[in-house]
């Protein structure tokens, strides 16, 4: 027999969003893109992320959630290998995608980085003109210079920040507000034409009015990539997540669509967390 929540006012207003904005499709009914098999990750001799067996699905968002220090941007940062920059980090496990194991060592990661991009929690534009924040890494992929122009003009567009820029394309990026400055940071992304974009925390340093911008934007995005999010804001995962995986000290503890997750989860460990019983 199923379990509801017990109430309370947090799972209750979790369970309202997501009533509001949640699909109610199941894992099993839509394609996975990625597939995470048995996959750790360590640090030395601490292990940050257990054992992880996880699909990623095709053209809809996954969130990462769990309390501090579970290993979610591990687990973020191992999906395009940005986890390689640390010295004694290494893996085990698999990530499959397309046929290929990521973790391989042959892979070429300036390659798996263009296909599986990444915007972090600080906006981190370049100290350049806005353009030039764009077309900086089109010029290690030989883009035409004739093409430039209308990919800065789609990418601009696809991070709905077109209409406020294109008048000061030769402007700092660094004179833009903190939320444009995001948008600038996915536009550079989406400027490679990935098919995933890794997003950590991409709105904690942001104002609510902006953080909303951002989130209709991640829910925009979905129709053409598949979107993985760390985030801390329950309120968020509720509203933008299809599916969400819950994490505790480096272990999954559950992944399901997030409506199922936020109303009905299968673990106490997981109804612990949304009610708010530890953080
Ligand atoms: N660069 C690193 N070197 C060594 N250990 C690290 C490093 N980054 C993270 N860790 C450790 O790995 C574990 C998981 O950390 P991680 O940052 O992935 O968790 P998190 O869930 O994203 O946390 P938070 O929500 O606070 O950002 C923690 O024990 C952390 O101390």
């Amino acid at each position: 027999m199923q379990k509801t929540m017990k109430n309370n006012k947090q799972a209750e207003k979790l369970q309202e969003t997501v009533q509001e904005h949640a699909g109610v499709e199941r894992p099993e009914e839509a394609e996975t893109l990625i597939e995470l098999k048995d996959l750790s990750v360590f640090y030395g001799n601490n292990q940050a992320v257990k054992h992880v067996n996880m699909p990623l699905k095709k053209n809809k968002v996954t969130a990462f959630i769990g309390p501090s220090g579970c290993g979610k941007s591990t687990l973020l940062r191992t999906i395009n290998r940005m986890n390689d920059q640390i010295p004694d980090a290494h893996y085990g496990g698999q990530i499959m995608y397309d046929g290929v194991n990521l973790l391989d060592q042959r892979i070429d990661v300036v390659s798996l980085r263009k296909e599986i991009g990444m915007v972090f929690q600080e906006p981190n534009p370049f100290p350049k003109p806005i353009k030039t924040n764009i077309t900086h890494a089109l010029k290690f992929y030989r883009t035409k210079k004739s093409e430039m122009d209308d990919i800065v003009e789609s990418a601009l567009k696809q991070a709905a920040l077109w209409e406020e820029v294109k008048n000061r394309l030769g402007s700092s990026a660094q004179s833009l507000s903190g939320g444009q400055q995001q948008r600038l940071c996915i536009a550079r992304a989406l400027a490679l034409k990935p098919q995933v974009l890794l997003l950590d925390e991409p709105t904690s340093a942001l104002d609510p009015i902006s953080s909303a911008k951002v989130e209709d934007l991640i829910i925009e995005l979905k129709k053409y990539y598949t979107i993985v999010i760390v985030t801390h804001n329950m309120e968020q995962a509720a509203r933008v997540s299809d599916y969400t995986s819950f994490m505790y000290n480096g272990d999954l503890i559950e992944f399901g669509s997030t409506s199922q997750l936020f109303t009905n989860p299968n673990e106490k460990r997981t109804e612990d967390y949304l009610t708010g019983k530890f953080s």
